[in-house]
């Protein structure tokens, strides 16, 4: 976080899916998951300047709405009744993270502006504080505080540090359609699941920072709906292992899929491979740790 006066310049870290289990449905509507989350470096930049009056929201793509309705405008809204505070701010989103790609960018843009209009006004909230707010925008937007490789459980707001994942790099490819969470949680039915993740293993490698242990290891039980609706996945799947990346899978609700790689220079590799097949959207990052 850069602060400069009265202007803050915070990142907003994107998130795969390491593992995802859906454990079962709540009275509440939500699904009780159990999911391994890492942050990676493809990231929006939000920029906080102090604003006379209201809340205003620039954005840098079209489609992206710049009102009430935008994760960032929420979190601002809401920090800013909890505290009383006054004054406005002025938001300025750089958006890179694709939209409802699994990627969790709205999540990461909500808490980037909980974390930076805590620094900008002052109000010295404890993170846990910041977490009890943040779990009001969505489930995945505590995890976006912290960063870093976590177990999120209940909706995913239940948070819990593992061994961080050692660094490594992720190539993301996403193809050219948006997948609403709120379906693919409708949609979802355990008896169609072909592949659980073993969580415990999991954590177990991260223990002994085997990447190689926790990339045999990747699942996502949310793959059984999306991918029937969107079988472009499962060809990026193919295309990552073929090109040489150790694994690959579907992040979150999708239909973004990632793929780890060893070495930059690997993930550059079977970036530029994967968009010689037309895929639109192709990055390449790497793991981001845990603030502190
Ligand atoms: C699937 C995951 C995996 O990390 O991420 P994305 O693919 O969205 O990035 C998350 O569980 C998404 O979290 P998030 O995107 O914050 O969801 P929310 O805004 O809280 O909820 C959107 C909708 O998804 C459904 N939902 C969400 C979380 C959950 N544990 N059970 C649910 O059933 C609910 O219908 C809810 O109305
Ligand atoms: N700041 C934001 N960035 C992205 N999407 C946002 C934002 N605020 C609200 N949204 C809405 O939330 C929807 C899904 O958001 P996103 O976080 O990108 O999905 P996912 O969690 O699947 O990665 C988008 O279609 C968009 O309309």
């Amino acid at each position: 976080m850069r602060r400069n006066l009265d202007m803050l310049t915070v990142k907003a870290f994107a998130k795969i899916n390491l593992a995802l289990d859906v454990l079962y449905k709540r009275p509440d509507g939500y699904h009780e998951v159990a999911m391994v989350m890492q942050a990676v470096s493809l990231a929006d930049t939000i920029i906080l300047t102090s604003h006379p009056g209201d809340i205003v929201l620039n954005v840098n793509i079209p489609g992206l709405p710049d009102d009430a309705s935008n994760l960032a405008y929420r979190a601002a809204a809401l920090i800013k009744e909890y505290a009383g505070i006054q004054q406005g701010v002025l938001i300025t989103l750089d958006k890179r993270i694709p939209l409802a790609a699994g990627l969790a960018g709205g999540s990461a843009d909500a808490a980037a502006v909980l974390k930076g209009l805590n620094n900008l006004w002052e109000l010295n909230l404890s993170l846990d504080k910041l977490s009890k707010l943040a779990a009001k925008l969505g489930s995945d937007v505590p995890f976006c505080l912290y960063n870093g490789t976590m177990l999120a459980t209940g909706r995913g707001e239940l948070l819990s540090p593992l061994p961080p994942l050692p660094k490594c790099y992720v190539i993301l490819a996403k193809p050219a359609v948006e997948v609403p969470t709120a379906w693919v949680y409708q949609e979802f039915k355990a008896d169609r699941v072909q592949v659980r993740p073993d969580i415990a293993a999991m954590s177990k490698f991260l223990e002994q920072g085997s990447i190689d242990g926790v990339a045999g290891n990747l699942a996502n039980v949310l793959e059984s709906v999306t991918i029937p609706a969107h079988p472009e996945i499962a060809k990026i799947k193919e295309s990552m292992l073929k090109y040489g990346a150790m694994a690959a899978l579907m992040s979150g609700s999708g239909p973004t899929v990632f793929g780890l790689a060893g070495c930059q220079k690997q993930a550059e590799v079977i970036a530029s491979q994967l968009k010689t097949e037309g895929i639109p959207e192709v990055f390449v990052a790497e793991t981001v740790s845990k603030v502190e």
